[in-house]
């Protein structure tokens, strides 16, 4: 599968038989699978065997944050799965995300390592709460630039800052964004949102998407809705 499919469904279900389900409606072809946290604790390793064998390239969300020496071993261990994206919090300080990096070159891994920069629910009042008086879009920016100096081939983001994003760390580097929202479709808990094509258009190299797919009372329908809006 070439990079340029930018579309990732976020299979955020309590079981693997419903996650399942949902992939074995999927093409693999047309699209990457997300497994989180609540997936891989209820289901773990046997979720990516089933995923794999069904063809689909997968990025595990696990977001870890820990000292260096222990993410390194837990994105070692992801990466010794097959899986094709892996991603660690940029808030683990650079020291960690060298060190995630370094253990991927040296035992020739290819994975994508990607960091998380803020989280796409929280606005500014989120961030003041704990201590960061910068905007969403000020500590995005500095983060994507630690995360590019530690070695990370990318970021976790919301569009709404993968134009800054791109000018800052250039076109290779991964922008990989969720709270993506096609007009149909409710916020719920997302706050830095955009639509499909609007993504793409201002730099987003790949979409997560959820539940406006996965709780659509179509999700096969809601799908091919968003493919249509990209291909516009
Ligand atoms: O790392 C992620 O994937 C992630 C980072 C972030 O800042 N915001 C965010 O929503 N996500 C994940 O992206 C998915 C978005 O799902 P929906 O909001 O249902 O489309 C969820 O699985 C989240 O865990």
């Amino acid at each position: 599968m070439s990079t340029d499919i930018p579309l990732i469904i976020a299979l955020d279900y309590s079981s693997l038989d419903a996650a399942l389900c949902m992939a074995d409606q999927l093409d693999p072809k047309r699209c990457r699978v997300k497994v989180g946290k609540e997936l891989f604790t209820r289901s773990g390793p046997a979720v990516l065997e089933a995923l794999h064998g069904r063809g689909f390239e997968i990025f595990l969300d696990l977001k870890f944050h820990d000292i260096p020496n222990t993410v390194a071993g837990a994105v070692q261990a992801a990466a010794e799965q097959g899986v094709w994206m892996v991603n660690v919090h940029a808030s683990g300080g650079r020291k960690m995300m060298e060190a995630a990096a370094k253990r991927l070159d040296d035992h020739g891994l290819s994975t994508h390592l990607i960091a998380v920069t803020v989280l796409t629910s929280m606005q500014s009042e989120d961030l003041h709460e704990v201590g960061i008086a910068a905007t969403p879009e000020e500590h995005v920016l500095r983060l994507a630039a630690l995360t590019q100096q530690s070695g990370l081939g990318g970021v976790v983001c919301s569009a709404q800052e993968a134009a800054q994003i791109k000018a800052l760390c250039g076109d290779d580097f991964l922008k990989v964004t969720p709270g993506i929202r096609p007009s149909f479709a409710a916020a719920n808990d997302q706050q830095r949102i955009m639509t499909p094509s609007d993504a793409m258009r201002v730099g987003s190299t790949h979409l997560v998407v959820g539940r406006p797919v996965t709780q659509a009372e179509e999700p096969m329908m809601a799908l091919a809705a968003i493919e249509a809006e990209l291909a516009d």
